[in-house]
């Protein structure tokens, strides 16, 4: 599914009345979505109270009372600023809605209200007034049902972060394709319920304005990419995987990418372990080779077999200088860098950058927010920047799909693609889970997927194994749960 930023959906919006499609039309299809959203799921309710703001949004919301109204709904409206200064199609929602605008400081929640609130949408430029905030904290206390237009007021639509205060919405009615703060946490929650509703742009225009670039992680973005494996393949076929161990006592965390790797296809996974580790290694696998492996003379021998066509480094292997020096060497192939891998270059990350600007972008980051601060300080520390942003300002920065990791993990490419993965339960966020998803991308990778597409759909795997092992899971039981890939195709 696709996602529009807010300065998208405007452009689309543009576009819509540049081919002659009426605005005011597309304001009625919206306040009436909503109604129709209201009806089905608040029916109960003593009234609604449509808290209307000075734009677009409040413009939906006289229509959304105009049709309570119609359907014989107790109506009453609340409006922030002077109704008589609203201006185009809202305007004209005014004056078509029979219900006559009270003060906004005049409302006080009451039980059995359901509050719609169209105070503002896409338009929210700064954070709201006190009396707003002061108003939304209320409400919140009360706890009376919010149906939000479009998104909860406060809520930025592009970065998913309220400006000030938000409405934590029971339910929120969008236009056309979510927005990323619909997706992106904390908006997530703050939007309860989403519903998307069409109200008449053509996809072609919603399309022209979006530009291809930002999805909602789906099969539909990677499915065609996935390895098939044609009857009677060999495993040397399917790809080779290379895992660094750390080591003795600190193994743990590349077998689980190891499994994790052979798990979801390739043919051939090696663990490159210390001598150190050889014995703890070697006691608990069986599936899985081991090759001794102690300084970068062994891995460059090593990388003379052009067969191993992928490595996972970084869960557990310590965040020192061989890290780096081993990072630097494996970059010249798909390479998924991760936990330790990433914090090795703490002190000079552009080492990491020079190196995989060498090579086509291959390599796929997978940062938590620590990690990644400690990679891109200053995009980190930019709070006008969303997370899909940052993403992005990384991955064109640091020349390699960035993956950053969370309960709203974003996948970004260095050409701009990106996508919100939302499939996430939330008790994935366990011991070793990290690891699990770096050996699944590893394993895709080492069969020939493109980094974006591997990052994603390891991404979307990794939730899905999530939510097949259940609550209180641990990160040994999900590769045992990954979804066959032919599920997929
Ligand atoms: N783009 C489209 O195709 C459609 C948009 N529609 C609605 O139009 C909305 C966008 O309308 P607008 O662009 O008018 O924007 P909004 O109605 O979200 O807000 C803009 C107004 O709020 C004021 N404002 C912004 N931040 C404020 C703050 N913190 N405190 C006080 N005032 C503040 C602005 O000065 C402006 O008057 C969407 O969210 C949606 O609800 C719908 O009518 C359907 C069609
Ligand atoms: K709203």
């Amino acid at each position: 599914m696709i996602l529009l930023t807010p300065d998208e959906m405007g452009a689309a919006d543009r576009l819509a009345a540049e081919s002659g499609i009426d605005s005011y039309g597309l304001m009625v299809k919206a306040g009436y979505a909503v109604a129709a959203s209201a009806l089905k799921h608040f029916a109960t309710v003593r009234r609604a109270i449509v808290l209307a703001g000075p734009g677009n949004n409040g413009g939906d919301g006289y229509v959304v009372a105009r049709a309570l109204a119609e359907s014989g709904m107790d109506v009453a409206i609340h409006a922030l600023g002077d109704p008589d200064k609203l201006k185009g199609d809202a305007r004209t929602a005014r004056f078509e809605c029979p219900i006559e605008p009270q003060s906004l400081e005049a409302y006080l929640p009451q039980a059995g209200d359901l509050v719609i609130d169209a105070l503002f949408g896409a338009g929210l430029a700064r954070p709201l007034s006190g009396a707003v905030t002061a108003l939304i904290e209320a409400i919140g206390r009360k706890g009376v049902p919010v149906l939000a237009v479009d998104l909860p007021s406060g809520l930025s639509g592009a970065t998913g972060a309220p400006l000030g205060a938000a409405f934590h919405a029971t339910r929120t009615v969008t236009f056309m394709a979510p927005k990323p703060g619909h997706y992106l946490l904390p908006g997530r929650d703050l939007c309860g319920v989403l519903e998307v509703a069409d109200i008449g742009i053509p996809m072609r225009i919603v399309r022209a304005a979006q530009g291809g670039k930002l999805s909602v992680n789906s099969p539909a973005l990677w499915r065609a990419a996935l390895p098939h494996s044609a009857a009677g393949a060999h495993k040397f076929s399917r790809g080779h995987l290379g895992v660094f161990s750390g080591p003795a006592g600190k193994t743990g965390a590349a077998r689980l990418s190891a499994m994790a790797g052979i798990r979801c296809g390739a043919g051939l996974v090696t663990l490159a372990v210390p001598a150190s580790a050889e014995a703890e290694v070697a006691a608990h696998q069986t599936a899985i080779m081991q090759r001794r492996l102690d300084e970068a003379d062994d891995l460059r021998d090593w990388l003379a077999d052009r067969r191993l066509s992928a490595f996972v480094i970084g869960p557990g292997f310590g965040a020192d200088a061989r890290a780096r020096e081993f990072v630097q060497a494996l970059a010249e192939r798909p390479t998924v860098i991760d936990a330790d891998g990433i914090s090795a270059f703490a002190e000079a990350p552009d080492e990491l950058f020079v190196t995989l600007g060498r090579f086509a972008p291959h390599c796929v980051l997978t940062p938590h927010q620590g990690e990644f601060s400690r990679l891109f300080p200053d995009i980190a520390a930019d709070d006008d920047c969303g997370k899909v942003e940052k993403a992005r300002a990384a991955s064109a920065r640091a020349h390699a799909v960035v993956l950053y990791k969370g309960a709203d993990t974003v996948i970004a490419a260095p050409d701009g693609r990106a996508a919100i993965n939302a499939n996430a339960p939330p008790w994935l966020a366990t011991a070793g889970s990290g690891d699990v998803l770096a050996g699944i991308i590893g394993g895709l990778l080492a069969q020939g997927m493109e980094a974006f597409e591997a990052a994603c759909a390891g991404a979307f795997l990794h939730g899905e194994a999530g939510s097949r092992a259940g609550e209180g899971l641990t990160a040994e039981d999900l590769p045992g749960h990954l979804p066959p890939l032919s599920a997929f195709s």
